[in-house]
């Protein structure tokens, strides 16, 4: 269920160049699942008015926190990014529908791949799937070695590979290079970033079965107002789903690319 709170700010701090991981603590967290993202409200004036969606990065629901890893970038986040500790940060959440995590058996392989601000989400899922007894493969795409971040814990889950546009980290280019160098063997891809990453992805396994999480804008964030409405693809049942109450995840093939 879908709720508003006023959370406590655990911690805040800068993990990479304009990338901020922020923890915050109250009941909500009991509900979270991987992949699901929280509607925040950054400020207690109206301006700005719109919350900003953010993924779930981590849950800990023995301390009841959970953690989002965002990019300062626009207004909204650039005002979150001077929360500090004690602070309350108005939430609604957890909101969607997350990763499919039973899709993975155990004993099977996972690829993750995640792009940028994509990568957050899929921290999350490969805990779960990790304690799962499913082996992971992360494929993760940045800018540049500066944005990077969570290098630990993602190489503590599992065999983890890099493509950035720069070269400065791992392969030079996108993370289809990587599948060219390394030709991942797996029996599901989970994946989370920006829309030609998901299209090529889609290309380059179409046999395979794969989950795919949106990052589209949003307005209200609870089905209300068609700010994130994409096409599907022919034949599904909806000519169009809403990324927010629809998704953000969205088996491969339903969402046209
Ligand atoms: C389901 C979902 C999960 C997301 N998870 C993360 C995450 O974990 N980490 C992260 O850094 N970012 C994430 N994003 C993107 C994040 O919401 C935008 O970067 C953020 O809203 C931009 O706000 P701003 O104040 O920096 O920019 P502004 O330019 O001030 O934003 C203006 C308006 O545009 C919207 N907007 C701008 N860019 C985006 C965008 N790329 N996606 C959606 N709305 C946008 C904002 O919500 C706001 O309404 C997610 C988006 C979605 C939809
Ligand atoms: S953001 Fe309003 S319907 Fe999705």
């Amino acid at each position: 269920m879908i709720r508003q709170q006023k959370m406590t700010v655990v911690a805040q701090k800068q993990i990479a160049t304009n990338i901020f991981e922020l923890t915050l603590q109250g009941e909500l967290v009991q509900e979270m699942t991987p992949g699901q993202f929280v509607h925040v409200k950054v400020s207690d004036s109206y301006e700005p008015l719109l919350r900003r969606p953010i993924s779930i990065a981590n849950i800990d629901k023995d301390k009841q926190e959970f953690t989002m890893i965002y990019r300062a970038e626009g207004r909204g986040t650039q005002i979150l990014s001077t929360n500090r500790e004690g602070q309350l940060v108005d939430v609604l959440g957890p909101i969607g529908n997350g990763f499919p995590v039973e899709e993975a058996q155990p004993g099977q392989t996972a690829l993750l791949v995640g792009g940028g601000i994509g990568v957050p989400p899929l921290h999350e899922l490969s805990k779960q799937l990790k304690a799962r007894g499913v082996n992971v493969i992360h494929v993760l795409g940045f800018q540049s070695e500066d944005v990077c971040f969570y290098e630990e814990q993602f190489s503590a889950l599992g065999d983890t590979h890099y493509a950035t546009v720069d070269g400065t980290k791992g392969t030079k280019g996108f993370v289809t290079t990587v599948f060219d160098d390394v030709a991942p063997q797996f029996d599901v891809f989970y994946s989370c970033g920006p829309l030609p990453m998901l299209r090529a992805l889609e290309q380059y396994y179409p046999d395979k079965k794969g989950f795919m999480s949106f990052e589209e804008r949003m307005a209200c964030g609870i089905g209300a107002c068609f700010a994130c409405v994409c096409d599907t693809t022919e034949g599904q049942d909806k000519a169009y789903v809403k990324v927010c109450s629809d998704g953000p995840v969205f088996p491969k093939g339903v969402v046209a690319l």
